[in-house]
């Protein structure tokens, strides 16, 4: 008697090749997609990827955020940004920076970057040379620093040479004394976060873009002077 079902072979492989880290790829397209609607990843603006047991999954370069499916994204090598499924995508442009805070940053799970307006606006402004200080503000515990009354985010100066503001990140994580803060601005482009997973590395995005705006509504001054009263 046929079935109509075809029983798979005991050694034959569960999964095609290709169509593995299903959940994963979801994962990337679904965060693509709500951070459009938020507005903060414009046309193809954004970039998302998390960390996979073989490398990490991340959006396929000048894919539409708002449309973005699982077919989307492509998976590639932690050390050197090869693509390890036979992909035809190109894996997004700014891949190297992501990597960067994979291999830096152990406990990294997931990176989101995006064009959130009020974090670019910040990072653009004459007050953001090398860093931007979020001191006293309540909203910088939700970036699970040691020290939230004193954050200072890093602000790198946008190339055309993707791999070399990498290299500025690395330098930079290299550099800072304990557990870095988990977010990085580039100047007239964007903001980018991480955490061990997409919701911690989405809330991070959140807070920044947040703190960013309170910034800018309290007067544009991220720093300032005030006796700790946290
Ligand atoms: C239209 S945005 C220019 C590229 C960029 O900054 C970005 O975030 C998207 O690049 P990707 O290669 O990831 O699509
Ligand atoms: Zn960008």
């Amino acid at each position: 008697m046929t079935t109509g079902v075809k029983m798979q072979h005991a050694s034959a492989p569960l999964r095609r090749a290709g169509t593995g880290l299903a959940l994963e790829r979801g994962e990337v397209a679904t965060a693509c997609r709500d951070l459009y609607r938020r507005g903060w990843m414009p046309g193809t603006a954004g970039n998302v990827s998390v960390r996979t047991g073989e490398g990490i999954v991340i959006s396929a370069s000048g894919r539409a955020k708002g449309t973005m499916s699982r077919q989307d994204t492509v998976v590639v090598a932690l050390d050197d940004g090869r693509p390890l499924h036979g992909e035809s995508e190109r894996p997004s442009a700014e891949t190297s920076i992501h990597l960067a805070v994979y291999r830096e940053v152990p406990e990294a799970g997931a990176v989101v970057h995006a064009h959130a307006p009020y974090a670019t606006t910040v990072a653009s402004g004459p007050g953001a040379a090398g860093q931007v200080a979020f001191d006293d503000w309540e909203l910088a515990k939700g970036l699970g620093v040691p020290d939230p009354s004193r954050v200072a985010v890093p602000v790198f100066a946008n190339r055309s040479d993707v791999p070399r503001i990498a290299g500025d990140l690395v330098a930079h994580l290299r550099a800072a004394p304990g557990p870095a803060v988990p977010a990085l601005l580039i100047s007239r482009h964007g903001v980018t976060t991480w955490g061990r997973d997409l919701t911690e590395a989405t809330n991070r995005l959140e807070c920044v873009e947040m703190l960013c705006r309170l910034v800018l509504l309290a007067g544009g001054t991220a720093a300032h002077e005030q006796e700790d009263v946290l």
